[in-house]
């Protein structure tokens, strides 16, 4: 806490999709974001009511026309980090099957990236730690 009271507590939900040749898909967040221009998970808030799980599937589906079952989502790690004006709070999964081809709904731009190429990626750096993980435990 500093003079300006608690920060707010940022619920949100990402997932990692791997594809058979074990690369990791990233989206560069658009101009007019937060933090745009940094490379991230898919994924986003979780909304009131909503399980982690849920919050993936519907982002996956707004931001890429991608389909994931529930059930192949794989709780990977969390983050719990404290930007300057909030804490995000943020499970992490892991998807290797969906239905669909990844489309940039939202003018992002995408890539492919082995786990190796991931800190070629400036991220935010809630993100570091799971770029880390990845390329530690994959
Ligand atoms: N999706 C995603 N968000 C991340 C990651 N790392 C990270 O710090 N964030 C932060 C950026 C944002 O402050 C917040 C996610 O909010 P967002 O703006 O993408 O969520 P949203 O799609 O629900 O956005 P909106 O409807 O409010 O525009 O979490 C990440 O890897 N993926």
């Amino acid at each position: 806490m500093d003079a300006r009271g608690p920060k707010p507590v940022l619920y949100v939900a990402a997932c990692a999709l791997l594809d058979a040749d074990g690369r990791i898909l990233i989206a560069r967040r658009p101009e007019g974001k937060p933090m745009a221009g940094l490379w991230e998970f898919p994924g986003g808030k979780i909304e009131p009511g909503e399980t982690p799980e849920q919050a993936v599937v519907r982002e996956l589906r707004e931001e890429l026309s991608v389909e994931p079952c529930e059930r192949c989502l794989h709780p990977f790690a969390f983050v719990s980090h404290a930007y300057p004006d909030f804490h995000i709070v943020m499970p992490f999964f892991l998807c290797r099957t969906w239905d669909g081809f990844p489309q940039p709904n939202e003018g992002q731009e995408l890539a492919w990236v082995r786990k190796e190429k991931l800190r070629e990626y400036r991220m935010p750096a809630a993100d570091l730690p799971l770029a880390a993980e990845l390329r530690d435990r994959l």
